[in-house]
């Protein structure tokens, strides 16, 4: 199955637009599990057996893992999901962007060795950076547009011929980048105008949305603005807010609880 098609059928089941950021810092870990690359892959398992009928999607963020030589518990991660809960994409948050022959590593690396459904890439180096990772039709490609840092102006903002540079990529991505039908954008949740904005311009595309929870956005705001007209097309991730509800043996059960309360909100403005 195409990613699309996987994302819409997740959406359907779970009746939830969130996704599970797993970013697993090994100092924020409960105190019962070891700070090693078998504690991270402990935690994920019992994070992701909590919440795998909440959610439409996982994100492990690769940092979290490379950090702390923990590449395998990454790979073991994805490979449970995949195996256990066969139905929920897996987007890897690697932000690649290199010319085109490092771009192929790239893109085997996230889709080969990991096995992930889709792979977050950095626009700035333009098409050639992107079309290992296009190429690949049934696999997901999630660029970046309008991040959800406080710094996300300082570039994405600059003026093009009357225009912010992030509507550009926005439009490219939309009208150039998509002739496989498989990409996203990522649009921070901190930001509902700018999330509007872009909605207007690209017609259903879906948007990975991180900045709920811990980043502070307002999830009304941001599911008004960015919502499809048959109130999907959202793709809205929460780490630490989820993964940290507790420090004690019950995270894992906090985490639900978090999960749930998130996709509730969210389903009340769908
Ligand atoms: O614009 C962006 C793009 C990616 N991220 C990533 O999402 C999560 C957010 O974590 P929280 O704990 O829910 O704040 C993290 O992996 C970031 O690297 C982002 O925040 N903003």
């Amino acid at each position: 199955m195409r990613f699309a098609e996987k994302l819409a059928a997740a959406w359907a089941a779970n009746d939830s637009l969130v996704c599970v950021g797993l970013d697993p810092d090994p100092q924020r870990l409960p105190a019962h599990l070891s700070r090693d690359a078998a504690g991270i892959l402990a935690f994920n398992r019992a994070i992701i057996d909590a919440t795998h009928d909440l959610v439409c999607a996982y994100k492990p963020q690769i940092a979290y893992f490379a950090a702390c030589g923990a590449e395998e518990a990454l790979r073991e991660s994805i490979a449970y999901i995949r195996c256990n809960y066969p139905a929920i994409p897996v987007i890897l948050d690697a932000k690649r962007g290199d010319i085109g022959s490092t771009a192929e590593q790239y893109a085997v690396e996230a889709f080969d060795r990991y096995a992930a459904d889709a792979v977050t890439i950095n626009p700035y180096m333009g098409h050639d950076s992107a079309e290992p990772f296009l190429r690949r039709a049934d696999k997901g490609v999630v660029v970046l547009c309008r991040t959800s840092n406080p710094g996300a102006a300082d570039f994405q903002d600059l003026d093009v011929d009357g225009r912010p540079l992030y509507e550009i990529v926005a439009e490219n991505v939309a009208r150039k980048w998509n002739a496989n039908n498989n990409c996203m954008l990522v649009l921070g949740a901190t930001w509902p105008e700018q999330v509007a904005r872009v909605r207007a311009l690209v017609g259903d595309l879906p948007f990975l949305v991180p900045g709920v929870g811990a980043q502070g956005g307002d999830v009304e705001k941001l599911v008004r603005a960015g919502r499809t007209a048959d109130g999907a097309g959202l793709v809205i991730n929460s780490s630490r807010a989820i993964l940290y509800a507790s420090s004690g043996e019950d995270f894992a059960e906090a985490a639900r609880n978090e999960t749930r309360k998130l996709r509730d909100l969210i389903n009340a403005y769908r």
